[in-house]
């Protein structure tokens, strides 16, 4: 089993990528189980989470703090470690709508640049080494232009009154900053392989890796 994450800024299309990758799997006689972080249903972490996100005043001091707010998005997938290992059994991909490395692109884009290297070198240490969550075989970045993606998320948000833009969606600078974030960890190889792909490959092109044998993944026998 191998785990691959579908990372990218808010509206990119990771939910419409990792669909199309269960599909795309599906027919290479592959099975695919799907994850999606954060768990906004989870019991008081989950509403946690979705009032921090909304904007709850009486979560202002967590939510002002970049180290603060990704501990509680760690102890989230923390928390999930049973219920991934769970969905995982048995199948041959776990795709995962937002891993750890949400954390590192929006923590660090909260952050001066100066502080960054070392907010990435923690992230790792407190998601891989403290809570021992399983490392990825492949991390995707589905880079679209954040206008696009805003416009994703605008257009999403009219038709869905549960998809109103959250604080970090509507914070146009810390997109931007994300997806320069993003780019640097794909280009640095963070944690684990990563594959840049767009709207319109995307899944073929992570299909490619994953059935070519290029990566890591395909080495890689996961378990929890
Ligand atoms: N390849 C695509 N072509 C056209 N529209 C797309 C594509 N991918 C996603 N969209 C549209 O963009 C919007 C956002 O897509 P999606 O929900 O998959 O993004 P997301 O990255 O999972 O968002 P979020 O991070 O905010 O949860 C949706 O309305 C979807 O229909
Ligand atoms: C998992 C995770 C998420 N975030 C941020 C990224 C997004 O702005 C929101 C989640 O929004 P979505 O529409 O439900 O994708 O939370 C983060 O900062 N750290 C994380 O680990």
């Amino acid at each position: 089993m191998m785990i691959v994450a579908i990372e990218g800024v808010d509206g990119a299309g990771k939910h419409t990528l990792t669909s199309r990758l269960v599909e795309a799997l599906t027919a290479a006689g592959r099975t695919a189980a799907t994850f999606s972080f954060p768990r906004y249903k989870a019991g008081p972490l989950g509403t946690a989470v979705r009032a921090m996100l909304d904007g709850d005043e009486r979560l202002a001091g967590l939510a002002g703090s970049a180290r603060a707010t990704a501990v509680l998005f760690a102890l989230d997938r923390a928390n999930a470690l049973p219920e991934l290992a769970a969905r995982a059994a048995g199948h041959d991909v776990l795709l995962v709508d937002r891993y750890l490395a949400s954390n590192a692109a929006y923590g660090a884009a909260r952050l001066p640049a100066d502080e960054r290297p070392e907010f990435l070198a923690w992230i790792a240490e407190l998601e891989l080494t403290a809570l021992r969550l399983p490392r990825p075989d492949l991390q995707v970045l589905l880079d679209v232009p954040v206008e696009t993606a805003r416009a994703s998320a605008r257009q999403r948000a009219v038709g869905d009154a549960t998809r109103a833009l959250d604080t970090f969606e509507r914070d146009e600078g810390l997109q931007e900053r994300c997806a320069a974030v993003y780019r640097g960890l794909a280009a640095g190889g963070w944690v684990a392989p990563w594959i840049v792909a767009d709207r319109a490959t995307g899944a073929e092109a992570v299909l490619d890796a994953l059935l070519s044998g290029s990566t890591r993944a395909l080495q890689s026998s996961q378990s929890f």
